[in-house]
């Protein structure tokens, strides 16, 4: 379990994260909806320890580890515009962590070998990153994440530069791989849709504080969250469209 307690952070004297706390079980994902400027990001740096808190803890299965570096918390932070890197090929790129692992070679190839059918990107093993789409390297990002099972993956609207059909087969892919691998997951997104998609429980981000709910029916019905403000728009778009019936 991930807990946060009370987190603070300001910088100057511009709070971005205003007494946040989250508990996130096992096996989880959660989605953290919220517009653009709300701290999301803010809020996943400071889980991964890119950022430190000003005050407030992080809790790995009840252990802190604020001061865990963030190379150790075994967390893995994916954002928008895929890191790979470029001179090293897509299997390569994948089995990174493992080699870091030390992971003996057969496993290795056997574990690259099965994500790259997973991901379906078997055709483009040897190809470098910067020989593949958008979506493939993202795909790439994500076998390279999963592949050594981190305690957690920090998600910022990793599919936003994305085209809507590829978007969407990318939501699909995410939320297989997540149930086969048991993922713990915090997947922030600005999108009503994705949030309701992927989420196993949902959290709402405004003005650096955030609120957990019980179920996906009390996230739907708050109306801060945008949510039946969105519904409406799609029911109403699609009694109002003509048909092409006489
Ligand atoms: N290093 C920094 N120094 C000063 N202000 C910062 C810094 N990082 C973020 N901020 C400010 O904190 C606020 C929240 O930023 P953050 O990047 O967390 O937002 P966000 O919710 O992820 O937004 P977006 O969806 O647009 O990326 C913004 O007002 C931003 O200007």
């Amino acid at each position: 379990m991930l807990t946060i307690q009370h987190i603070n952070k300001a910088f100057q004297s511009h709070t971005v994260l205003d007494r946040v706390s989250v508990e996130l079980p096992e096996g989880q994902v959660l989605a953290v909806l919220g517009r653009s400027g709300c701290g999301k990001t803010t809020l996943l740096k400071t889980i991964a320890g890119l950022l430190a808190p000003d005050a407030g803890s992080i809790k790995w299965a009840g252990e802190s580890i604020n001061e865990v570096p963030p190379r150790e918390r075994e967390m893995v932070y994916l954002f928008q515009e895929p890191l790979l890197f470029p001179h090293l090929s897509v299997f390569e790129n994948i089995a990174y962590g493992l080699h870091v692992r030390k992971t003996p070679e057969a496993e290795v190839q056997n574990k690259v070998q099965s994500m790259l059918r997973e991901l379906e990107l078997q055709e483009h093993a040897q190809k470098k990153p910067g020989q593949l789409s958008g979506g493939q390297r993202q795909r790439v990002a994500f076998g390279r994440a999963i592949i050594f099972l981190p305690r957690v993956l920090l998600l910022d609207e990793p599919f936003a530069s994305l085209d809507a059909q590829t978007r969407s087969a990318m939501q699909k892919l995410f939320l297989r791989l997540a149930r086969k691998y048991g993922i713990t997951a915090l997947f922030v997104t600005h999108d009503v849709k994705e949030a309701l998609l992927i989420g196993d429980c949902f959290a709402y981000m405004a003005a650096g504080q955030l609120t957990l709910y019980r179920s996906k029916a009390a996230f739907m019905d708050d109306p801060a969250t945008g949510v039946q403000e969105e519904l409406a728009f799609w029911n109403n778009i699609e009694h109002n469209i003509p048909t092409n019936d006489k």
